[in-house]
Formats: C-alpha cells, structure tokens, sequence
C-alpha cells in the first residue's frame, strides 16, 4: 500500500504523486464517475448507481488530501472521497500489465512435466487442488485430473467445477464412439490432425474437456496436443508477413448438418490490440468454408500463411502425444491449445463436454488467478 505524497489541481483535471514515485493524472470526468458515495455507487452490487448521461459536468472548487485520501468538493457541492490504493490501481501501465494474461508457451513432450495432475478429491474438494488446476490451465493451456471414475456422471462433476458444461447442437455432457450420430469426424475412427473446436461458432468453447471411458480390443486413439500460441509465436518470428495476414484476415470456416448451419469469421490468429498478446487461435483445416478472394494475392497468402502455419502444429517436435486412460480427465483451453487424436481400432468411449470461456475464466478470476 503506498500513500499520497503530493496532489496537484488544474483546471479540469487532478494529478496525484504518490510516496513510491508513481504519477497519476485524473480527469475531473472520470473523477466524478468513479466517486464512491452512496449516491452514485451501490457499494453491496459493485454497480454504478448513476446512468452516464445524469452524472453532472461538474467542475473540482476544492481539494484536501491526506496521506491515505483525496476528499474533492465539486462546483454542485457534491464531495467525493477516494482512498490512495484505488486511486493507484489506475496507473495505465501496471493497469495493462495486470490484465495480461501470462501463457508460457512449450512446445514437445517435456510439458508433460510441467502440467498439474490432480486427484479429484483434491480438485472438488480443496482450494489448493483447484487453484493448482487453474493455474496449469492459465500457464499451459492443459490439465488432468485423475482417479476420476469412467463414468458420464463422474466426468461431469469435473467439467462442473471447471466452470460448468455449455450446451451446443452437439449437446452438453457427450459421449461418443466412432458411430457417426452427428455429420463430423470427430464420430468416426479417423485420425485428426490437430486443430480447435468450434471455429464456425461465433464463441468457440473455452475448454474441451475429454475422458475415454473405453478402449477395448483395439490400437491407436492416442490424443495429440499442441501450444497454438507456440505455433503462432515463431510464425512470427520466421515469416512476419503471414503473421500478419492470419490476425488480420477474416477466414470463413462452417458447420454443416441436417436441420443445421453454422458459419462464422474470423482471423486465425486474434491478438489483443492493446498488448499485441496473442488472444486465441481459431485453426481447423477441416472445417474451412469454400471462399472468394478479393485478389491473387490474397488468395496465394491464404494458401502460404495457413501452410507455414500448419507446419508448426503439425511437427512431432513440437507436440505432445499419449494415450487418455479411463480415470482421466483431461482439460485444455480451446482458445490456446489444439488437440487432435491418431486412427484407431476397436470400441473407443469418450466423455465430456464444452466448458464457455467466461465461466472457467470466473472461476480463475473468483480464485484471484488473474484480474
Ligand atoms: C465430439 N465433440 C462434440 C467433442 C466435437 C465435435 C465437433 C467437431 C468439429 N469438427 C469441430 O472441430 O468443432
Ligand atoms: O477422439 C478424440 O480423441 C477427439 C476428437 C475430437 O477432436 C473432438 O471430439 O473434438
Ligand atoms: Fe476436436
């Protein structure tokens, strides 16, 4: 906690020095706004209790200030209190810096090393096991959760403490087999080479959360896992120019089967325009709509930028390969990390569900994980 050391008042605006050498100018507009009496915030809902267009243009007549506090009276007679650990909370640097969200990246089989395994009883019933599988959720992108038992509603409970299972046309708890019960590979014994779920919805998931309850008389089935944010950092480093082109451009991708169709657009590679940080990546080379392009050119970087870009994620150098047992349940950020699985035979089983971004994110977030 650092306090005030000085405060200075112009004409419109107030700017506070702080003991740790911090500088901070406000607005006598954002003042207003962020006073936090009774009358214009309702301190029990965390909600501003004033619509933007009645909170009054007013002018600060006065200022008095305290090592802990800024007590402001304005040209109304309105008086507005702010304490010093608010007020430096707004310093845009730290404040930008505080929201990023900090991945760090892998690439091959070592981060299996790294990621949490946690018992289920740990996970549901103990802070300390459930921020452990947060934060190797937030850092790698993956977790597992083990002694699970190879049942639907065992899995659920887990996809539940991990934010809660969103419903899609493909339902909310799935099970599935290579019996195709919706017009996709995802339902058959095919390899998949590894890619993100969802890129023709408008909100991919946020988790995929996987358990193979079954693998009986047969081979392969084994999951393959990439960092797609490993991918699209040396993207960036050795070809710039389609690094450039997959934030930017608007690739179509869809969803089509009976009684549906689903169509969305979007950049392959999102960034934060801000930060520049990679936000999400949105690559599935299967779910690519047919397109037009404005140009040769923009045709000719469509084909390069994805390639050199599929290159990355489909190396084995850079993935990490494994055969999912019944008991665990895996996890992995959608937004980040694409999974994809080898050919198999025999009766395979997996369950789980979608879990929606903004809910594991709330449950990081309620952890005090990230901001
Ligand atoms: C089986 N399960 C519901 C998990 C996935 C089905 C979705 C597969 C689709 N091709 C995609 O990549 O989004
Ligand atoms: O069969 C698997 O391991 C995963 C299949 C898949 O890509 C999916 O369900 O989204
Ligand atoms: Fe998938």
């Amino acid at each position: 906690m650092t306090g005030i050391k000085e405060v200075k008042f112009t004409d419109n605006a107030l700017e506070v020095q702080f003991i740790n050498g911090t500088s901070i100018t406000y607005e006598d507009c954002w003042l207003r706004d962020h006073c936090r009496c009774s009358t214009c915030y309702h301190a029990d809902t965390f909600q501003r209790a004033q619509h933007i267009l009645d909170i009054p243009e007013s002018k600060i007549v006065d200022v008095n200030s305290t090592e802990s506090q800024v007590v402001l009276t304005w040209d109304d007679k309105h008086q507005s209190r702010y304490d010093s650990d608010f007020l430096i909370k707004f310093d845009y640097n730290s404040f930008k810096e505080g929201q990023r969200l900090k991945p760090v990246l892998w690439h091959g089989k070592a981060v299996n090393k790294k990621i949490a395994r946690i018992p289920v009883e740990a996970f549901l019933n103990s802070k300390e096991g459930t921020v452990k599988a947060f934060q190797s959720l937030l850092d790698y992108g993956v977790v597992l959760i083990e002694g699970v038992p190879p049942t639907l509603e065992a899995t659920e409970k887990v996809c539940i403490a991990l934010g809660g299972v969103q419903h899609t046309i493909f339902g909310g708890m799935w099970q599935f087999t290579s019996k195709a019960v919706h017009a996709d590979t995802a339902y058959t014994n095919l390899p998949l080479a590894t890619h993100n779920d969802n890129t023709y919805f408008t909100e991919a998931a946020g988790l995929q959360i996987l358990h193979c309850i079954e693998h009986s008389e047969g081979t392969g089935g084994e999951t393959v896992l990439v960092d797609g944010f490993y991918g699209a950092s040396r993207l960036k480093a050795d070809f710039p120019q389609d690094y450039d082109f997959l934030t930017t451009f608007e690739l179509e991708a869809e969803y089509i089967e009976e009684g549906h169709h689903h169509k969305y657009s979007a950049p392959v590679i999102q960034i934060d325009s801000k930060s520049k940080d990679v936000k999400q990546i949105r690559f599935n080379v299967y779910d690519r709509a047919p397109m037009a392009f404005s140009s040769s050119s923009e045709c000719r970087s469509y084909y390069r930028s994805l390639k050199h870009l599929a290159r990355y994620y489909q190396d084995p150098e850079n993935q990490w390969q494994f055969k999912l047992q019944p008991g665990i349940v895996m996890a992995m950020d959608n937004f980040r990390v694409l999974h994809g699985r080898t050919g198999f035979t025999g009766k395979r089983v997996l369950c789980g569900s979608y879990v929606a971004r903004s809910d594991w994110l709330d449950k990081a977030r309620s952890l005090r994980l990230i901001q």
